[in-house]
């Protein structure tokens, strides 16, 4: 195979783990492996380590249908998401690493006239926040993408869309690997197939985790699972506000390009995209029950399906390739969890539902700066755990679209 090529080398390290760091990062996915990067290249904390249950890139990083956007309501959510959009106008020359971010635009259907009045008051928002939007008429949205049934007998007819010309997708597995390669090439360790199973806690202190490898101690864990965040806090005898339920996505058989922006409707509930190989990339909604399954059930791809053909009647014909599912950690505003507990030194970054590979840059950047200096970037602040107490929610459900 590739590796007894002469002068293969790997793209990052697999060491095997030490006994101490600095800071350990918990969760080897997108966000994981951005704090990783971010903490040895902004803040030169060179010995981090992060510990991986199963290969890096696996979990929801593997199973998204890659949509970026910022186009949030709230001035905290449209801040955090920009903060993330524009690293990733970057990110490919940072890492030296083609993640594909292609800004092919994203549109969110209306079809009635409270969708149309929520639309204007997002888009006005987003432009308060400098945030790139605008209001599609049906006709611009027909011209922008031809195929779409826009009004006539259909059910949901379509009234207008609000519209993020600089939202798009990217290539999620090349995220992962970049952040890994370039972390892996500022001395931080990363270490697959190695699972926290406990949280070494003393007088209120982290001091490290148990894994399936043996104690590897720390002064400072910093938490990125995903789905699996309430079962890591719970090792800490700590309780959080959220939800893991499995999230669906499928994609078709390949295609000539027939569809170059990115559509969502939370009415009809669906979204849609077509990637790089042709392949039309389907999701909707969570799975209600709670699960850590990584699959869900066929009457919610069955509902996806028919909300796909609702608007893209010419695909009802295709055939579906593969069908999968990741756990998705819901919060009750839709909005991540990201700083400090009140255990010293132990940090969560979590929270981010069905809307966090968009996120991913930002995400690892401002988590990398809260366990850096023990305090919130400023625009991760208002996403405390304390929100849930004081009442100061940020409620993002309906810019959270199609999946909440
Ligand atoms: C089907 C689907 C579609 C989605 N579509 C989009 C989208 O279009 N746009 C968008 O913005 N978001 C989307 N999301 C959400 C997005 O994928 C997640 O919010 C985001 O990826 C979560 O952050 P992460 O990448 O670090 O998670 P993950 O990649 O899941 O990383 C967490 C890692 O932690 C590891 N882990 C867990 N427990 C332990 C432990 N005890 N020890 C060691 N490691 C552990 C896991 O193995 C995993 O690799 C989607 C999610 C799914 C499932
Ligand atoms: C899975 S929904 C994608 C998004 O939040 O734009």
């Amino acid at each position: 195979g590739l590796g007894h090529h002469q002068g293969w080398q790997p793209a990052w390290r697999s060491p095997q783990p030490e006994s101490r760091y600095d800071v350990i990062i918990v969760g080897g996915g997108g966000h994981g492996l951005a704090t990783a990067y971010y903490l040895a290249s902004v803040h030169g904390v060179r010995k981090v380590a992060v510990l991986e249950k199963g290969y890096l890139g696996g979990g929801n990083t593997a199973r998204n249908t890659t949509i970026i956007r910022s186009n949030y309501l709230w001035d905290e959510s449209s801040q955090l998401y920009e903060h993330a959009l524009k690293l990733w106008e970057g990110l490919s020359q940072e890492l030296n690493f083609n993640v594909m971010f292609s800004q092919r635009g994203v549109m969110n259907l209306g079809h009635s006239l409270q969708d149309m009045r929520d639309i204007e008051r997002r888009v006005n928002a987003n432009l308060l926040n400098g945030v790139d939007a605008e209001v599609l008429s049906p006709r611009e949205i027909k011209e922008r993408v031809p195929l779409i049934a826009i009004g006539g007998d259909v059910r949901y007819p379509i009234l207008g869309a609000s519209y993020q010309p600089r939202g798009g997708v990217a290539r999620h597995d090349a995220v992962a690997w970049g952040f890994a390669r370039a972390a892996s090439a500022l001395g931080v360790d990363i270490i697959e197939e190695c699972e926290v199973t406990g949280l070494l806690i003393e007088d209120g202190r982290v001091r490290g985790v148990q894994t399936g490898r043996g104690e590897i101690r720390a002064d400072k864990v910093g938490c990125v699972a995903a789905g699996n965040s309430s079962t890591l806090a719970r090792m800490a005898g700590l309780r959080l506000p959220l939800e893991s339920h499995p999230l669906q996505a499928f994609v078709s058989e390949s295609l000539k390009p027939c569809l170059d922006t990115v559509v969502m409707s939370g009415a009809v509930h669906g979204y849609i995209s077509q990637s790089d190989k042709g392949e039309l990339v389907i999701g909707a909604g969570i799975d209600s029950y709670l699960g850590y399954g990584q699959r869900g059930s066929p009457h919610v791809i069955e509902h996806t399906a028919a909300a796909i053909v609702e608007l893209f009647p010419s695909f009802s014909r295709l055939r579906m390739n593969r069908q999968w599912g990741g756990i998705v950690d819901v919060s009750p505003d839709a909005c991540p969890i990201i700083g400090k507990t009140r255990i010293q030194g132990l940090y969560f970054n979590c929270g981010w539902g069905t809307g966090g590979f968009k996120a991913t840059p930002g995400s690892g950047h401002v988590f990398a700066h809260t366990i850096a200096h023990d305090q919130p970037h400023p625009l991760n602040a208002a996403f405390s755990l304390e929100r849930f107490a004081s009442g100061r929610l940020i409620d993002e459900h309906g810019a959270a679209a199609v999946a909440h």
